[in-house]
């Protein structure tokens, strides 16, 4: 087998991240190239503005506007797909695997998406496809659960994937703001996507999700079949009551899987977390992630979890990995056997809940809410009153005993139709799987 001295790299889409990853092979070039043993030319890039200004040197003759005739560049070695989006990127992703190329990529929503159909074209055309900054931007979850971690079966892996809302919810605990206008701080530091309604309303954390699920049990479950809430319902009265009484709150991705049946579940919603537990004290841009496996035990991974400096790491760790393949052959990591894993019913998916209600300031309105929740099977552990910026309103937050999914969802329902319930509930898990 020939080795080659240079690796041509093609970078596809020039923003935050890809710009991340021209940035830090050129001034880490000298490690990088002694470590691999070869040289890494930055060949071309493909932008969407060839005049834009940009924080990295690129010479005019690298730059083009197409971004597939990077993907089928018969001298380009590694592609790297950095634009984002799941329909551009797919094109250019499967174009350059069908040329036997090795792509990395940072792109969990067409991975979530499009899986299936990446590895298969991976495997047909002998290419190789790397995911790294999917998932936890810098952590290397991925390289821990595919090697690491072989030896282990996971009954439960839970944890902060998206940096933008827990940049934004601790700030917004810290400092009393409210969510939208950290949100435009977090898009300006380059943490939110393109779309930051996929940030704050949960689905690149349950994209990521998907990806450590298939990792870890072999299946792919795709988002409408996951319970997923993101973060914009949560106000300063939930981080409130979170301080006062012993808790943070955090958008947690939760997968388990039951040992018996082998059924995966896959959620991720805003999680009350006692403040004892490591990851209740991972705070702004910073994800965490708690792995259990049957050998292993628990391992927990900490690190920035978008942004661009953390994401490049990743990126070029990919980059690294697969240039030890192209010149010392197929090394062969450690593959999930895609299997097609039934999903846990909600009715065994348990756990205690917090409830958020403004209720009209009036007599009887306890009783009518005790006899909604009695009525669904949730018994209530506490309630507590506090005045409601409404006029005329009050807020009741109640916490339940163990109840199961099924009955919480009837119970907000039925809330929610009591003329005495102004406005949509806010219902946010207690975190009693956490350790
Ligand atoms: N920003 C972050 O912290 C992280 C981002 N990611 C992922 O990395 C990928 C890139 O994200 P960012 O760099 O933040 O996005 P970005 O929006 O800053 O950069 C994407 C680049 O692709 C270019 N592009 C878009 N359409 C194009 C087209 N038709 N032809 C050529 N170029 C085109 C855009 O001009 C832009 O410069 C996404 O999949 C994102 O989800 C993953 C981990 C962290
Ligand atoms: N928008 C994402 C970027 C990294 O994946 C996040 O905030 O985590
Ligand atoms: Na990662």
């Amino acid at each position: 087998m020939s080795t080659l001295s240079t690796i041509n790299i093609g970078i596809c889409g020039l923003g935050t991240v890809g710009q991340g990853v021209w940035k830090h092979i050129d001034s880490n070039r000298v490690a990088l190239e002694s470590r691999l043993g070869v040289t890494l030319n930055l060949a071309r890039a493909s932008v969407r503005d060839l005049k834009k200004k940009r924080t990295v040197r690129v010479s005019a003759g690298a730059l083009t506007l197409d971004p597939l005739s990077i993907a089928t560049d018969p001298s380009i070695h590694i592609v790297c797909e950095l634009i984002g989006g799941t329909t551009l990127a797919r094109q250019v992703t499967i174009a350059a695997l069908k040329a036997g190329k090795t792509v990395v990529s940072a792109n969990k929503a067409l991975l979530c998406k499009h899986g299936p159909e990446i590895f298969a074209a991976a495997r047909k055309h002998g290419g190789h496809f790397f995911f790294e900054a999917s998932v936890a931007g810098g952590i290397p979850i991925i390289k821990a659960l595919r090697e690491g971690l072989v030896a282990n079966r996971f009954k439960l892996i839970y944890g902060i994937l998206n940096g933008t809302c827990n940049y934004i919810l601790t700030r917004m605990e810290r400092e009393g703001l409210s969510y939208p206008v950290i949100l435009k701080e977090a898009k300006e530091l380059g943490y939110a996507e393109a779309d930051e309604a996929l940030d704050v309303e949960g689905w690149d954390t349950a994209h990521k999700a998907s990806i450590l699920a298939f990792l870890a049990h072999g299946t792919w479950v795709p988002t409408e079949k996951m319970l997923v809430e993101g973060i914009t319902q949560i106000t300063q009265a939930d981080l409130s009551f979170a301080r006062e009484n012993g808790y943070a709150i955090k958008l947690l991705a939760v997968i388990t899987r039951e040992a018996d049946t082998g059924e995966v579940f896959v959620r991720v919603h805003p999680t009350l977390i006692p403040k004892t537990k490591v990851l209740a004290n991972v705070n702004e841009v910073y994800n965490g992630i708690s792995v259990t496996g049957d050998v292993v035990g628990e391992t927990v991974y900490i690190g920035r979890g978008a942004g661009q400096d953390p994401t490049a790491s990743a990126v070029i760790s990919d980059i690294a990995d697969a240039v030890i393949l192209l010149n010392r052959g197929n090394t062969h990591l450690p593959e999930p056997v895609e299997t097609r894993a039934s999903l846990t019913p909600l009715q065994r998916i348990t756990g205690r809940y917090y409830l958020r209600l403004e209720v009209k300031d009036e007599p009887g309105v306890l009783a009518k809410i005790a006899s909604a929740t009695a009525g669904c099977d949730v018994s209530i552990s506490s309630v507590l009153q506090r005045p409601s910026e409404t006029a005329g309103a009050a807020s009741l937050i109640l916490t339940t005993h163990q109840a199961n999914e099924k009955a919480i969802r009837a119970t907000v329902s039925r809330l929610k139709r009591l003329s005495s319930v102004l406005g949509e509930p806010v219902l946010i898990r207690i975190a009693d799987f956490a350790g």
